[in-house]
């Protein structure tokens, strides 16, 4: 049996764009223990979405394997059965909960409806799961639109965790909320992990969140892998220029956008992009 949750290994990825190509993915590899979470950083553009879309089957990659808990996923499958297999092993959570929600079912029927989907026994596990997300009995006979941006984020997940998935992947899933609803958010899922053994992967342009939910982290640069190690390291004491680019560029005090786009100009004509 496999120490890790998630081994990824030589993932590669590469989309037709006109006569030409882009390369959203180049040989990424990494591992998540049982309860670790990685994050995965870099601009708008680097691969990270890409990344996370193999994973749970939303692209097929063109080269790589993905195991999960030692097992195999079959990356070339298609069909309902193959994506049911895949999505009990692997759940997504997205920034916009209220687009992956559907909006005819009450929280309470989209829990059960996600249960009997993947055979997970037990729709008294609703309220259970309910509390787990730090919602309130009540909020199961709610509809999606009835919910606050932070609450329809605990659904999403507490729609992943009925499933009892092995991984979790976070698309930017805190991002479209305010910074007090995000600190719960976080805190929920730093539980989630403790407790469950679940391994997260959490895709975020955002460092500040990323150096709260994460271990390790994977610094990603036009589709390759440009620093990784523990997530305060690279964070504090980067190593990659890109990293420290990235990290200068983050708004705070001070914060200039001139500024930015000029260091990242010499940054690409000194990589030679
Ligand atoms: N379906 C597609 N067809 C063509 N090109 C694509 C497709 N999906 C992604 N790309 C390209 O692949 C590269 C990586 O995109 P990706 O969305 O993975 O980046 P990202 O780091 O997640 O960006 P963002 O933070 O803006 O979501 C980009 O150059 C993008 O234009």
């Amino acid at each position: 049996m496999s120490e890790y949750v998630l081994e990824v290994d030589g993932l590669q990825k590469a989309f037709r764009v006109g006569a030409g190509e882009v390369v959203a993915c180049n040989n990424v590899s990494f591992t998540i223990p049982p309860g670790g979470s990685m994050g995965l950083v870099g601009e708008s553009g680097s691969g990270k979405s890409t990344i996370a879309r193999m994973l749970v089957g939303l692209e097929t990659p063109d080269a790589g394997t993905i195991h999960v808990r030692g097992r195999q996923l079959g990356l070339q499958e298609r069909g309902r059965a193959a994506r049911l297999r895949r999505a009990k092993e692997i759940q997504m959570v997205f920034q916009d909960p209220y687009g992956s929600l559907d909006r005819r079912l009450t929280v309470a029927q989209c829990l059960d409806q996600a249960m009997r989907l993947h055979g997970v026994s037990g729709s008294a596990r609703v309220a259970a799961l309910l509390d787990q997300v730090g919602l309130l009995a009540k909020h199961g006979d709610s509809k999606p639109h009835q919910l606050s941006g932070g609450q329809r984020q605990r659904v999403a997940i507490a729609r992943c965790l009925a499933i009892e998935p092995s991984v979790m992947v976070l698309d930017e899933a805190v991002s479209a909320l305010d910074v007090s609803v995000q600190a719960q958010i976080l805190a929920l899922l730093n539980e989630i992990r403790a407790s469950s053994g679940i391994a997260l992967l959490f895709v975020s342009h955002d460092l500040a969140v990323v150096s709260e939910v994460t271990d390790d982290v994977l610094v990603m640069y036009r589709g390759s892998i440009l620093e990784q190690g523990p997530t305060g390291r690279v964070l504090n004491a980067p190593e990659s220029s890109y990293t420290k680019l990235l990290i200068s560029s983050m708004p705070g005090p001070g914060w200039d956008p001139a500024d930015v786009l000029e260091r990242r100009a010499a940054f690409e004509a000194k990589v030679g992009v």
